[in-house]
């Protein structure tokens, strides 16, 4: 048994990520079960394919693949989250050791993470829950790596982890040991609940700009001229998308405007709730995907409620550049807001400039902004106390305001622009309706309310008739 390292899963993201560990010259045994009616060996084949893994080991037996691995194992879960990861588990426990170790490196969720992690002990076994985000060519040439649970096992498998990581600017791996639990895996959850925004500003932009007469070379151009001030691996793909075409016609007019979802934005949706932060641009591009999902009745519904969608919107390209900062500023502030809370409410210490830092590659949301936000982190866990940001806020405010109001008088929908505008003037009212709402539950449920001119919090309830 000389191999080092053994991942279990050769999907998209499994089969990246052995490459990136051979060519770092990881010895390593590679795992995928057979496929039922598919006669190939999936882990074999895929060894023929690549030079790299010439001196990977390749199986389809579990307890062969489990022996080839030097102890204690080092073994490394890249199948989709859910039950599967439970089956898999029971499947490799016969054949392990005390000590050994279990990564997960899918989207599980991190209330199941703490779970496995407490049963494993149990079993002697040592379990990381982790996040592993940048999609195919981030797991090939560099994901960030959000590992939590056991500490002292993952000194077991850091160097593996980080080596495989992206670098920051400073050449430091984009993967640390994130906290305890599943803390791993929450963060990874609201990167993607983050990630779903940016992906939602961009469309909202790029239907304002179609909505002035651009086309989608023109749009690629306009998201290009951005790259300057409000780079992002996210505005980078899109300008690109933008540009490409089938025969004469953009392949994106072609795409059914249908989204899909696999479920961690929905989670981080429901963390938000749970936890009583209100994430309300990630639940916002939740509901928007949910919306694009019901093409049908949009249709029908469409020929009931005309829509005026005309192009007299009176913005500029430079007002709705402004627009999208402004929104991003608010969605990132959501984002590490339920981060922070989190790390609060289960005692994890999670340290948000830390998290923003192994966020600046690799991982899909790495952009300009959060390698600001590295140094943001390192004295507020709040960025709207950030006197730099509070500047850019102010100064992006008046054209997020022009922009969000001339879609809605033309009904450009921008959900999640408007959500931006809303939601900072909601945190920044000294004197909020809320007040009203205490009175009309007291009215009707007798749920008291706190006075404003008696803070010893006491409950007041009243007569109202
Ligand atoms: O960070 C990443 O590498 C991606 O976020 C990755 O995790 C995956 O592509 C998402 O799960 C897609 O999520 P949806 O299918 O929900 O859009």
């Amino acid at each position: 048994n000389t191999s080092e390292f053994g991942l279990f899963g050769l999907g998209v993201m499994g089969k990246s990520l052995c490459r990136n560990l051979a060519n770092n010259g990881f010895k390593i045994s590679m795992f995928n079960r057979h496929v039922a009616g598919v006669e190939v060996d999936v882990a074999k084949n895929f060894k023929a394919e690549y030079s790299e893994l010439s001196h990977a080991k390749a199986f389809d037996d579990i307890a062969a693949f489990v022996n080839s691995l030097q102890q204690p194992r080092r073994i490394m879960l890249m199948v989709n989250a859910g039950k599967t990861i439970d089956y898999v588990i029971e499947d490799l426990l016969p054949y392990l050791s005390e000590n050994d170790i279990i990564i997960d490196g899918g989207n599980s969720n991190y209330k199941k993470t703490k779970e496995r992690n407490t049963y494993l002990k149990t079993k002697g076994i040592h379990f990381i829950g982790t996040g592993v985000s940048g999609g195919e060519e981030g797991a090939l040439k560099g994901p960030s790596i959000m590992p939590s649970g056991d500490k002292e096992a993952y000194k077991n498998v850091a160097q593996f982890l980080e080596t495989i990581s992206a670098k920051d600017k400073n050449g430091l791996p984009c993967c640390t040991y994130v906290g305890p639990e599943g803390s791993g895996q929450f963060i990874k959850m609201v990167h993607n609940g983050v990630e779903y925004v940016e992906m939602q500003l961009l469309a909202e932009v790029a239907t304002i700009l179609e909505s002035l007469g651009q086309n989608p070379d023109d749009i690629a151009n306009t998201l290009d001229s951005w790259k300057a001030t409000a780079n992002s691996y996210l505005l980078e793909i899109t300008a690109t998308i933008f540009r490409k075409k089938e025969g004469d016609d953009w392949l994106v007019n072609k795409i059914l405007d249908k989204a899909g979802n696999k479920g961690t934005g929905n989670w981080t949706t429901i963390a938000s709730a749970e936890l009583g932060v209100p994430s309300t641009l990630i639940a916002s591009a939740l509901f928007s995907r949910y919306i694009s999902f019901y093409k049908e009745e949009r249709v029908q519904l469409n020929k009931n409620f005309e829509n005026s969608n005309t192009s007299e919107l009176n913005v500029t390209t430079n007002d709705i550049l402004e627009a999208y900062q402004f929104a991003r500023i608010i969605n990132h502030y959501q984002g590490f807001k339920l981060i922070s809370e989190a790390s609060n409410k289960f005692e994890w210490h999670l340290n948000l400039s830390e998290i923003a830092r192994i966020w600046t590659n690799g991982c899909i949301i790495r952009s300009t902004l959060m390698e600001d936000l590295v140094a943001v982190f390192k004295h507020t866990t709040n960025i709207l106390t950030n006197p730099e940001l509070i500047n850019k806020v102010n100064n992006y405010k008046s054209s997020a305001k022009k922009v969000v109001s001339e879609c809605i008088l033309n009904d450009v929908t921008t959900p999640a622009l408007a959500e931006a505008i809303q939601f900072l003037n909601g945190i920044t009212t000294k004197y909020a309706s809320a007040n009203i709402i205490q009175a009309q539950r007291d009215y009707f449920g007798a749920h008291t309310y706190q006075r404003l001119d008696d803070d010893s919090g006491k409950s007041y309830h009243s007569n109202w008739n």
